[in-house]
C-alpha cells in the first residue's frame, strides 16, 4: 500500500506574538515564516487569528473580503501578503486564520487560507464549529454572536507529500472531522487554534494527543503566544504528535517555533502495530467518513 506521506517533510508550527497592529502582524509574521523555511520546513503554519485581536467586537473591524477569488489588494491585503510570502519562503503555508467578511457584508467567518509556493491558493477553511462556550467565573465565548460556521471538511492534496486536512481550533473538539479526513487518507491534522487559560489547561494536549491516537496520524496545533495585556489570553503550548499520540515538541506560551520531521513510513508503522484501520465494524456502527467529499477550495 501507499505511504500515506510519501516522503519524509519538516513541518514549522510559529507562535506568534500577535498584536492589535495587522500590517505589524503580517510583516512579523514574514519575518517569522522566513526564519522556519531557513530550517528547511516545507509547510508552515500561523496561529488562529494571528492579524487581529481574538474577539467577538473585533471580527467586523478587521475583516476581509475574499470571494470572488482572488480578491483585489483592497479587499484583502492579508491574502495577498500570505501568497507572496509563500512564494517568497518557497513553502506550503497555512496562513493561520483571518476574519472574513462576505461580499455582501452580511456574513462573517474565521477562515484559513493556505498557498502553494507557487503562491497559488491551494484551500480555504471556514471555521465549522463556532467557538460558543459558557463556563460560570471562567470563560464566556459566543463566536455566533457574529460569526457563521463554515460548511465542508478540508482536505489538502500536496503533490509531494500526500493529504493533509485544516480546521480551526473548536473545530478540534469534533472527532468525526478528524476522523472523516484520516479516513480520506489524510496524513496530518492542522489546526491553528487558541485555546485560553481554562481550556487550555483542561484539554488543549489531550485534545492533540486525542486525534493523533484515534487516527494514527500527525496532528500539529499552532497557537498566538500568550498576551497577558490582551483581552483574551491565548494557552499557546504550539505542540506537533506524531501518529502514536507521542508528543514531538510542545512550546511554552511565549513566541516561538515547533519544527519537527514527520517520517514517511512512521504512520504506516504505527498502524501495523496497533492494526484499528483493518478491525472497523462498519456492520455494527457506520462509517463516518461514507459520502462525505473532502475539498479544498
Ligand atoms: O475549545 C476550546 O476550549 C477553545 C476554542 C477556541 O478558543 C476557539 O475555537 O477559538
Amino acid at each position: 500500500m501507499a505511504q500515506l506521506l510519501k516522503q519524509s517533510v519538516k513541518l514549522a508550527l510559529i507562535q506568534l506574538a500577535c498584536t492589535a497592529d495587522k500590517s505589524h502582524n503580517l510583516s512579523h509574521a514574514r519575518t517569522k515564516v522566513l526564519e522556519a523555511s531557513k530550517t528547511g520546513a516545507k509547510i508552515v503554519v500561523l496561529p488562529e487569528c494571528f492579524n487581529s485581536p481574538y474577539g467577538t467586537k473585533y471580527f467586523p473591524q478587521y475583516a476581509e473580503q475574499l470571494l470572488p477569488s482572488p480578491p483585489t489588494e483592497t479587499q484583502s491585503p492579508s491574502f495577498h501578503a500570505l501568497s507572496r510570502l509563500a512564494r517568497e519562503a518557497g513553502v506550503y503555508l497555512v496562513g493561520g486564520s483571518i476574519p472574513e467578511k462576505e461580499a455582501s457584508g452580511k456574513k462573517l467567518f474565521n477562515t484559513s487560507l493556505t498557498f502553494a509556493p507557487s503562491g497559488e491558493l491551494l484551500a480555504s477553511h471556514r471555521k465549522v464549529h463556532l467557538f460558543d462556550i459558557d463556563i460560570p467565573g471562567k470563560i464566556t465565548f459566543k463566536e455566533s454572536d457574529v460569526l457563521s460556521p463554515g460548511n465542508k471538511i478540508t482536505l489538502i492534496d500536496i503533490p509531494e507529500y500526500g493529504k493533509i486536512a485544516v480546521a480551526i481550533c473548536y473545530d478540534i473538539r469534533f472527532p468525526e472531522l478528524a476522523t472523516i479526513a484520516a479516513r480520506k487518507g489524510a496524513f496530518l491534522l492542522l489546526y491553528p487554534g487558541a485555546f485560553n487559560l481554562t481550556t487550555g489547561a483542561l484539554h488543549w494536549e489531550l485534545q492533540a494527543r486525542a486525534r493523533a491516537m484515534d487516527n494514527q496520524v500527525y496532528v500539529g496545533l499552532c497557537s498566538p503566544a500568550r498576551d497577558m495585556s490582551a483581552e483574551y489570553n491565548a494557552w499557546g503550548h504550539s505542540m506537533v504528535v506524531g501518529p502514536n499520540a507521542e508528543v514531538l515538541e510542545q512550546l511554552d506560551e511565549k513566541e516561538g517555533m515547533c519544527v519537527q520531521e514527520l517520517k514517511a513510513g512512521w504512520i504506516e508503522e504505527v498502524r501495523k502495530g496497533i492494526p484499528l484501520y483493518g478491525q472497523r465494524r462498519f456492520d455494527v456502527y457506520p462509517d463516518v467518513s461514507a459520502g462525505i467529499a473532502g475539498e479544498g477550495r
